[in-house]
């Protein structure tokens, strides 16, 4: 896939946060979004994923098909259902099993390509699907939000500060789900204060440096 952003300029409560942001991804690559809190990196993965209106400026997609959708030509607009869009929160219905949990996202997100099992097992949550999901440790539900980009193939990844609550070995493994979805052709855009254990193509520093 991919992805061109043009002369974007995204505001909060009427503040602009940036203008005038311009870059291309193609197939294999991956964006390193840094910058202070509050510079917009969080607001960047919202407009791209279509939950936030840009104020100016264009965001174009060329896809190849996927989960049954073809989109041969490029297409304006936000990334809505191309991509997998990891906020702040887990998304899991803490009241629901751990396996549930994937269950409905997987019905909601469209042609699953594995089955919940090997995503959990991907995870290292092997075991645990029948847990409530208010069971689960931090890490353990961050790793649960990360099984989901597994179970339904979606080529752009935006991810926001993915490695919260990560142990060192949930920081490896989340290097080595975005090498393998990079590996197939995906584009990744993570936002993060954290080092990541693998290497960006681009770093895109938001705002004015951290004081
Ligand atoms: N719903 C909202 N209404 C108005 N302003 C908002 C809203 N959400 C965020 N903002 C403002 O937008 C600015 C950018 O927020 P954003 O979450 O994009 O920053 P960030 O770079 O991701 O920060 P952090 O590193 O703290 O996660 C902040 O000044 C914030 O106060």
């Amino acid at each position: 896939m991919r992805l061109a952003i043009e002369r974007l300029a995204v505001e909060r409560g009427g503040r602009p946060l940036f203008s005038g942001l311009s870059f291309t991804l193609g197939p294999g690559e991956l964006l390193v979004v840094e910058g202070r809190n509050g510079a917009g990196k969080s607001s960047l993965l919202r407009a791209i994923a279509g939950l936030l209106h840009p104020s100016e400026g264009t965001i174009t997609i060329q896809s190849e098909a996927i989960a049954g959708r073809t989109a041969p030509q490029p297409e304006q607009g936000p990334a809505g259902p191309l991509c997998h869009y990891l906020g702040h929160l887990d998304a899991l219905k803490p009241t629901l099993s751990l396996a549930r949990n994937l269950r409905l996202w997987r019905h909601v997100e469209g042609a699953p390509d594995m089955t919940i099992e090997t995503a959990l097992e991907m995870v290292g949550l092997d075991g645990l699907g029948s847990l409530p999901a208010a069971w689960l440790s931090a890490g353990q539900k961050r790793r649960a939000a990360l099984a989901r980009l597994l179970l339904v193939r979606r080529p752009l990844w935006l991810l926001d500060e993915p490695t919260a609550a990560l142990d060192i070995a949930g920081e490896a493994l989340l290097g080595g789900l975005i090498v393998r979805h990079l590996s197939a052709g995906g584009v990744a855009i993570v936002a993060t204060h954290q080092p990541l254990p693998i290497p960006a193509s681009t770093t895109l520093m938001l705002g004015a440096p951290q004081r």
